[in-house]
């Protein structure tokens, strides 16, 4: 999972049930005879939520990969859990639909793990996350017991809203086994520009306006430091199609009409370049282009890599923080050997930045300059210390920061409810 060693897993067997009641029939097995089990998509996680840690019995989803049904008006999906994302995104263009999420790892993590992971990514900001998109989902508790919870319906307020708790909670609650998801149309115009920018707060400037200019059609607004584009273009020796500057956006819009969409982004552009807002900046509608462009934010993650160990942190900052750590960490790390990069990229649109240290080896002496500071720092500034990757094996001892201990006992006695024995997951989400 990941890149990191400390997730190097070990399990002795990995069951790939095809369907619910092979699910249910595993996991009532299992509880009945207190063995741990891991529930695993794609694993692409990043946090080590679907790596068995402790010998678990992996329960992987990749046999689970029916579609039920599209339906083109309502732009209903309803798939198994094991459905890999970019096939679902593939299989609705026939229908005019796409799925409401887009990220890096698309080619392999599946629906049933972006669900239990509540997955962000790249058009969060226009589409919003998978507690709205998603209508409804069939799960199975730890006993082997099927919830029926597959609403197909937009509106439908019949007593508690069960299926939120089986999204983002990782596993530990339930496995997921069916989804329905409300899908928008796919855009009829697609336009991305890519800019470049000489400081923080002229990227804050340029995100105000392309909210208030680009409106409805504004659908990603990502940002990267130049050193993290560094590692795409050292690294991975992909080409950048701007000169070198501080600061780059990615801006797409999504709308139904290419001519309105170019009008508003050309005369934004002309904006934002004529109060010097921006250095340089393109602008390109063409699949291939768009792609290459897309390639350096999306293969960031691989890029790092190749500096050696990478510390990652996937924080949620109002918005005037959202770069702060990086200059803060900079200057307490200057002087550590070791050190490649202290780098800043993200969902700029959403809050989300994606602060990483890299080195060229794991060393426990930056890990503890790095944390708990990194964790202080966020929790001072009422952030989030992990906005989209979950908590996973990783993060449990640090939910605190984020967390009060109220809603942590509370999150404990539902874990006790819905698993009992602990097979779930274990060591896991929650803290000890
Ligand atoms: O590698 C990471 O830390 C971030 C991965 C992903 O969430 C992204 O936004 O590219
Ligand atoms: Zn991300």
């Amino acid at each position: 999972c990941g890149f990191e060693p400390i997730f190097l897993g070990y399990s002795r067997c990995v069951l790939k049930p095809k369907t619910t009641e092979e699910v249910a029939k595993i996991l009532a097995f299992c509880n009945n005879n207190r063995i741990a089990v891991c529930p695993q998509g794609g694993n692409t996680g990043l946090v080590g939520g679907s790596v068995p840690v402790f010998d678990e019995i992996v329960l992987c989803t990749s046999q689970m990969n029916t579609i039920y049904s599209i339906n083109d008006t309502s732009g209903v999906l309803v798939c198994q859990a094991g459905c890999i994302l970019e096939n679902l995104d593939k299989a609705l263009e026939e229908h005019g639909l796409m799925m409401p999420l887009d990220l890096g790892a698309k080619g392999s993590c599946h629906i049933g793990g972006n669900l239990s992971t509540n997955a962000g990514g790249l058009r969060l900001l226009r589409y919003g996350n998978l507690h709205g998109t998603v209508l409804g989902l069939e799960a199975v508790k730890a006993d082997g017991e099927i919830i029926d919870l597959l609403s197909t319906l937009k509106k439908d307020n019949t007593g508690f809203h069960l299926k939120h708790l089986f999204i983002g909670s990782e596993g530990a609650l339930g496995v997921v086994t069916k989804v329905a998801i409300q899908c928008p149309a796919k855009p009829k115009a697609t336009n991305l520009a890519f800019l470049g920018l000489e400081s923080f707060s002229h990227i804050l400037k340029v995100l105000k306006k392309a909210k208030g200019d680009l409106g409805e059609i504004l659908a990603s607004c990502e940002m990267i430091d130049q050193s993290t584009l560094d590692v795409c273009t050292c690294n991975l020796k992909l080409k950048s199609p701007l000169a070198e500057f501080p600061f780059y956006m990615l801006i797409e819009t999504h709308g139904s009409s290419d001519a309105h969409d170019q009008e508003k982004l050309n005369l934004f552009l002309e904006d934002v370049m004529l109060s010097k807002l921006i250095l340089d900046g393109i602008v390109t509608n063409e699949p291939s282009k768009m792609k290459n462009i897309w390639d350096l934010r999306e293969r960031i993650t691989e890029g790092f890599v190749r500096d050696g160990y990478v510390f990652k942190y996937d924080i949620s900052l109002p918005i005037e923080h959202f770069y702060s750590l990086v200059p803060v960490m900079r200057e307490r790390l200057a002087g550590t050997e070791g050190i490649v990069r202290v780098s800043g990229y993200g969902h700029l649109g959403d809050g989300n930045v994606h602060f990483q240290v890299s080195c060229k080896q794991f060393s426990n002496e930056i890990l503890h300059q790095i944390e708990p500071f990194v964790y202080e720092y966020t929790s001072k500034l009422r952030g989030s210390i992990s906005a989209e990757h979950g908590i996973g094996f990783r993060k449990p001892k640090y939910i605190h920061y984020s967390k009060s201990p109220e809603s942590i006992v509370i999150m404990k006695e539902l874990k006790k409810m819905f698993d009992p024995n602990g097979i779930l997951n274990p060591y896991k989400v929650l803290p000890m």
